[in-house]
């Protein structure tokens, strides 16, 4: 594949999404600067990284000099305490936003979560139309997240795309996954269409694999020009019905669970 990307920043990128995220890249973009707090060692000549702190907004905006894109994966990425959401991930999204306004950056892909929809019930079929209802202070975290794409959006004209990403895992795992479940195929998928989709000043998308049990509507996937190709249907014979030890009728299952908040107060 040529390199139609240019030079694409991306945040996070040694965690568990920005590493396959990273590898998928390779290749397509003319130059990749891999942020983290995590030392990363460049793999190839196109590769350049960046040890920095998403909360030193400096360091952020010298980062995105020369970028025509950012794909924003870091942050905290699960249920903690509000203080660390707040900085990690609404400030550390806002130090990208106003980074990329500064360095004239012409996309930003900011990673959102299903959790900001986790307390819907399973029964629901959501669209992004449907206001938040979050499983947890992670999803509050991530609503925000929404709320600035789409003011930096409108306010100052960037081109921003949020993917409410949903359970990113080589295979389904649990019951819920069934439903949840984004393949690292269709994850790459999404992220390359975010990355290319021509026109947009905002838009958020559930970035879903197409499975057949899924609760998210992905009408609006399409409009980014990616159909997903896995189901987590084909994985049902390896779930086991004990591993679930309660039933959840809330999309968020046991994330939505009083206690899994109660435990980060
Ligand atoms: N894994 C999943 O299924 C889902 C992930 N997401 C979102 O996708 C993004 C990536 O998730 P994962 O790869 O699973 O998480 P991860 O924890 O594996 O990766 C996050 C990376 O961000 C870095 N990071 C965190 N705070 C930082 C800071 N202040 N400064 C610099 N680097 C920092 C970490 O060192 C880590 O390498 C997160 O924003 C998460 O909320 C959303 C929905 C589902
Ligand atoms: O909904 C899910 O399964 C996932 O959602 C997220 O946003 C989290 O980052 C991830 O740890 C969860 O596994």
């Amino acid at each position: 594949m040529g390199t139609s990307f240019g030079t694409v920043v991306v945040t996070g990128a040694a965690g568990r999404i920005g590493s396959v995220v990273r590898v998928g890249l390779r290749g397509e973009a003319e130059r990749l600067v891999l942020v983290d707090r995590v030392g990363l060692a460049a793999q190839s000549p196109a590769e350049e990284v960046r040890q920095l702190d998403l909360r030193d907004a400096e360091a952020v905006t010298a980062a995105l000099e020369g970028a025509d894109a950012v794909v924003h994966l870091g942050g905290v990425p699960d249920e903690a305490p509000l203080p660390e959401l707040l900085e990690g991930n609404v400030g550390g999204t806002h130090n990208v936003l106003e980074g990329a306004r500064r360095q004239g950056v012409g996309r930003v892909v900011l990673a959102s979560s299903n959790r900001l929809t986790g307390f819907y019930p399973v029964s629901t079929t959501i669209t992004v139309e449907m206001p938040p209802r979050p499983d947890g202070l992670y999803g509050v975290s991530k609503v925000a997240v929404e709320a600035l794409g789409r003011l930096y959006a409108d306010k100052f004209g960037l081109s921003v795309v949020c993917l409410r990403i949903g359970s990113f895992e080589d295979a389904p795992t649990e019951r819920r996954h069934l439903a949840t479940w984004l393949s690292p195929r269709d994850c790459l998928g999404f992220v390359r269409a975010a990355l290319t989709a021509p026109d947009i000043n905002f838009a958020a998308v559930y970035a879903v694999s197409a499975n057949t049990r899924r609760f998210w509507d992905v009408g609006a996937g399409s409009a980014l020009g990616y159909t997903p190709v896995d189901d987590a249907e084909a994985f049902t014979p390896r779930i086991s019905p004990e591993g679930d030890t309660v039933e959840h009728d809330l999309q968020g299952g046991a994330y939505a669970n009083t206690e899994y908040t109660l435990r980060h107060l």
